[in-house]
């Protein structure tokens, strides 16, 4: 199937209750992984590339075209986004609209509200131009992403709902509460709110820091909401717990491919168990 965009995807889950995953990539493997797990439950995907990732992936030239033909080759027939990450300029979502992205975020919520809905607004036009989705962010995730560290800030309803009609986003990822990276204890997170932000933008929510967030709030995010959850932290703990074990218990191997087959095992393991919970298996 051709890539598209997050809009339908994200209705349809909204509609029928249940979250698409963004599982985040960082390689060929783990994109191969990811899309294998989806294929096997027959459940539509978002692969989530962070400005980071893509450009140690060689940038989002060298990302579109890997994603198109590991779609071919590997007969994927589940609908699949390629999504930016917590864009972060509008150049930095051009680039990857203009490379093939079906999908983008522009995170301006550090900036003032005027602002963000401004250089949104931009974003959503150049984008929805070219058939490309658009996520906007109203709040702060805590924790660390793509390497920069800050606290939780709960999203304030009236400004999400600006952000949604003013700038037209198709997503919003509506903070609240929530943590990139392990969290220190259960999370804690503003249910009441995400019912309210719900009801009073219309919009698909986006859950961010979906790493480590137990099943029943997983399930409580998605009866408020939330359409779209985002895991990136959970499948390199995996992955690494994976590999390290292989190397601690075969001091022999010396060729890459088996010394980081186990952590593409694990990934497809664990993206399978992520895409049940979030109840999309055989939405595709
Ligand atoms: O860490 C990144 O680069 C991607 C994340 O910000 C992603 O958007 C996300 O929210 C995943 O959170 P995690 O599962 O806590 O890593
Ligand atoms: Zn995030």
């Amino acid at each position: 199937m051709a890539l598209v965009n997050m809009v339908d995807m994200l209705n349809k889950a909204k509609e029928e209750h249940y979250a698409v995953a963004q599982l985040n990539i960082n390689n060929l493997e783990w994109t191969q992984a990811v899309l294998e797990a989806a294929q096997a439950e027959n459940s539509p995907v978002i692969l989530g590339v962070s400005e980071g990732a893509g450009k140690y992936m060689g940038g989002p030239e060298v990302v579109v075209p890997m994603v198109k033909a590991l779609i071919e080759n590997m007969e994927i027939t589940v609908p699949v986004a390629i999504h930016l990450d917590h864009g972060s300029s509008f150049d930095a979502c051009k680039r990857a609209i203009d490379a093939g992205y079906t999908s983008v975020m522009i995170d301006k919520s550090h900036f003032p509200l005027e602002e963000n809905i401004e250089m949104t607004k931009d974003v959503v036009e150049y984008a929805h131009e070219r058939g490309v989705s658009v996520e906007g962010e109203i709040g702060t995730v805590g924790g660390t992403e793509d390497g920069v560290t800050g606290g939780i800030k709960y999203a304030d309803p009236e400004e999400c709902q600006r952000l949604v009609t003013e700038a037209g986003v198709d997503a919003l990822a509506a903070a609240l509460g929530s943590v990139h990276g392990p969290y220190q204890g259960e999370p804690v997170l503003g249910f009441d709110e995400m019912k309210e932000i719900s009801e009073l933008t219309g919009a698909p929510l986006v859950l961010h820091g979906g790493s480590g967030i137990p099943l029943e709030q997983v399930q409580k995010a998605i009866d408020r909401g939330h359409a779209k959850i985002n895991v990136n932290t959970e499948l390199q703990q995996v992955w690494t717990a994976a590999v390290r074990e292989k190397l601690n218990n075969d001091s022999d191997v010396y060729d890459p491919r088996k010394v980081i087959g186990p952590g593409k095992e694990a990934i497809v393991k664990t993206a399978r168990e992520t895409l049940r919970n979030f109840g999309s298996s055989n939405k595709a």
